[in-house]
């Protein structure tokens, strides 16, 4: 069974002890919830997964665990096979032993576009909410952050990425819970909170917005990254049903509206620092995740709408600053 028992561990003398007061209850709930379906199938091929100390790991530049030296082709091929297991795989590229994981997102591409734009990490404490694999929690500690918690809950993904742990290593001060936004008490604590498409899967935006504010500590950074479409400051599209097949999208503001969002949120120093119309080299249906994809969702006769009509995906990167302490805000 996944035991988040060394995150107990590292906590309990850090500035979010008094998170170990919930935590335990809700996860032990999520364990008992998934004794059934597919997690303790995945939770065995995990227990297979015991290979040497990575000769090379790369995680400034690319997420590289291993040369590949260290394994024979026929090693290489079963841990091919027992990776496969966790397919879809949707973010990364990831280099595992030699393998390479060509995940349907080239989210190394997100990365770069952003990664000029933000305070440096150094030495941060990270929350990345809606981490997916843990593919940009990689990036994160490869820019030298304090750690790295992210929280996303699916348990494929942490499935994936307790795969990926358990090859690179597990002294990384890097953990994924496996937790909705929505389950977090007011933690204060980080000095920079990532949200990167995972707003507009929220029924209500702003309160997205403030759950983000009130895990921040006052002065640290949020790195917001969610679907955008053009138009004003009282522009937002609603979709009336699916938006790109997705039956889980409700709100997709203009940037100056997210903007606005954001200011009555308390947040200050908000900038956009990055648009980006996502390109189906981006997003695609590859060996490792072989179902539809972009193409799939886009009009065939015009990329520039979804199948439903809608404008294609377009998605902005904004950074904002926590202004004042979680006790001296009033809602
Ligand atoms: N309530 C919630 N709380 C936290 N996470 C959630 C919630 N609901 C859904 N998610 C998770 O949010 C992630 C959204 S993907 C972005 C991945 C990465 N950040 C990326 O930027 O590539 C969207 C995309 O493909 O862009 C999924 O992993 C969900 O399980």
């Amino acid at each position: 069974m996944i035991s988040f028992s060394s995150f107990y561990k590292q906590i309990a003398d850090s500035n979010l002890q008094h998170w170990l007061e919930t935590l335990p209850t809700i996860l032990g709930r999520w364990q008992r919830e998934h004794k059934h379906g597919n997690l303790p199938k995945w939770e065995k091929v995990l227990n297979k997964l015991h290979y040497p100390t990575p000769d090379f790991v790369d995680f400034s530049t690319s997420v590289t665990i291993g040369s590949g030296k260290q394994l024979t082709p026929g090693e290489q091929e079963k841990l091919k096979n027992l990776l496969g297991i966790f397919k879809p795989w949707r973010k990364g590229p990831y280099s595992v032993q030699g393998i390479d994981i060509d995940t349907e997102w080239r989210s190394d591409w997100k990365w770069e576009r952003l990664q000029a734009h933000i305070s440096p990490l150094k030495n941060r404490t990270v929350l990345d909410v809606g981490c997916g694999s843990g593919y940009h929690m990689w990036r994160m500690l490869g820019e030298g952050a304090k750690y790295v918690i992210g929280i996303d809950p699916s348990p494929l993904f942490l499935c994936q990425f307790e795969a990926i742990k358990s090859i690179a290593g597990q002294q990384h001060p890097i953990h994924l819970l496996p937790l909705g936004i929505e389950e977090l008490p007011p933690l204060d604590a980080f000095d920079t909170v990532f949200s990167m498409g995972v707003l507009y899967h929220r029924r209500s935006p702003i309160d997205h917005l403030i759950q983000l504010r009130d895990q921040l500590r006052t002065g640290g950074e949020l790195v917001l990254e969610t679907l955008v479409i053009d138009g004003d400051e009282n522009t937002v599209l609603v979709p009336d049903d699916r938006y790109g097949k997705m039956n889980n999208v409700w709100f997709l503001p203009s940037v100056a509206a997210l903007m606005l969002w954001l200011r009555k949120s308390d947040f200050i120093d908000i900038k956009c620092v990055n648009i980006d119309v996502t390109s189906l080299a981006e997003q695609r249906s590859t060996e490792w995740m072989p179902n539809e994809s972009l193409v799939d969702y886009l009009d065939p006769n015009d990329i520039n709408l979804t199948v439903e009509g809608y404008p294609a995906p377009k998605r902005a990167t904004i950074v904002a600053t926590k202004n004042q302490p979680n006790k001296d805000l009033v809602e």
